[in-house]
């Protein structure tokens, strides 16, 4: 999700990368003891509390539980409503994406300062990948604790979050927790993208689901080592082969959408495809990102001045960035703004005025 895409939102944010083959350097060596007297106090009961977080909810609606053959994962404990805040927490660590020096050199300065606590939390979580060996070195552990739990935290930035990384993975219209990083307060907010009945499984999304169920099995497998049997990835083979034809021509129709930047379609074929995604999203149950792509045509509207446009995509923008991202959101502010004050858009009158149609 590029171009000007504003929310660091894309579920493909889950990252691995230069993280996942650096070799090993003396650094790493020489900070070894230091990590293992710390995993050693924590071995000797240190229990992690996690620190309040403002605005957090009081009582989380979910509980964390052990799943056959998927580890731990969270429950919802209540209802929950589409657009409600399930999680709000500051990560354990967070981690520039472009670094100069080792990762494993990088990785033990930040948890060398890291509170016993924390320590504990983070060498608590999964980790797929591990090294073979009996003994192996606490980094090569926290390296990959890393790469099986960490998500996009802001630019070229990753974190890693205690409860967040409790939730396991569904594709396209299965999942219905959605996360995202709040740049000016420092912590990832999730929220419920589909309305969630008490005992079910509160499920995110750990790639680009929009593709086809073949491609989807082998990231999962080859990324995070388990055998994805959401509902999409389990419906009969017809009724796949329909989901896998909806969810590939939605990824295309999101390519010839963003080539509206570059002029090599107008506004109203822009919002032409932006209506069908929306049809195709609805048909194959996958909601997410609406509040996006809403705010892209938003974009457009104000470029060829069609004010009425903006207002209704203003509409549905304000909505799903609200269940996505959070009602309070910056992206929720931005499309107000622009709802209120069209002319004043950083994009009103750059291209020839055009009527370019109202939502979906
Ligand atoms: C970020 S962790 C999620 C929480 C993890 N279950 C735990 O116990 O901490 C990712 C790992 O959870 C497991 N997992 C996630 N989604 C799954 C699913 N749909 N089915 C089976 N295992 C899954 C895989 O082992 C994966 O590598």
């Amino acid at each position: 999700m590029k171009t000007r895409m504003r929310a660091p939102k894309r579920p493909a944010s889950r990252v691995r990368g230069q993280y996942a083959r650096e070799p090993r350097s003396n650094f790493v060596s020489g900070n070894r003891l230091a990590l293992l007297c710390l995993c050693i106090a924590i071995l000797f009961g240190v229990l992690w509390t996690p620190s309040p977080i403002p605005n957090a909810p009081a009582s989380p609606p979910f509980e964390v539980v052990d799943l056959p053959g998927r580890g731990k994962g969270l429950v919802a404990t209540r209802d929950i409503k589409r657009g409600d805040l399930l999680i709000r927490e500051a990560p354990l660590l967070r981690i520039p994406q472009q670094i100069t020096s080792s990762p494993t050199a990088l990785l033990s300065s930040l948890l060398s300062a890291l509170p016993a606590a924390s320590l504990s939390a983070f060498f608590a979580l999964s980790a797929v990948h591990l090294p073979s060996s009996p003994d192996p070195d606490p980094l090569d552990v926290a390296l990959a604790i890393v790469q099986t739990n960490a998500v996009a935290a802001g630019e070229g930035h990753i974190g890693v979050f205690p409860t967040m990384a409790r939730l396991n993975h569904a594709c396209a219209g299965a999942f219905n927790a959605v996360y995202s990083w709040r740049a000016g307060e420092g912590v990832l907010v999730v929220h419920a993208v589909r309305d969630v009945r008490r005992g079910e499984e509160l499920l995110t999304t750990y790639m680009d689901t929009k593709r086809k169920r073949e491609d989807r099995r082998a990231y999962l497998l080859g990324q995070y080592a388990f055998n994805c049997t959401c509902a999409t990835c389990s419906l009969a083979p017809a009724l796949s082969a329909q989901s896998d034809a909806r969810l590939e021509e939605m990824a295309a129709l999101y390519s010839q959408f963003a080539s509206w930047g570059g002029g090599a379609i107008d506004g109203r074929a822009a919002a032409d495809i932006a209506r069908r995604i929306w049809a195709l999203g609805e048909a194959e149950g996958y909601v997410s990102e609406r509040g996006r792509l809403a705010g892209d045509v938003v974009w457009v509207a104000a470029a060829h001045s069609d004010v009425e446009a903006l207002r209704a995509w203003g509409a549905l923008a304000e909505e799903w960035y609200g269940y996505e991202l959070g009602r309070e959101s910056a992206e929720v502010r931005g499309v107000r703004e622009a709802v209120a004050r069209p002319a004043g858009h950083a994009a009103w009158g750059t291209r020839p005025g055009m009527a370019i149609g109202g939502g979906p």
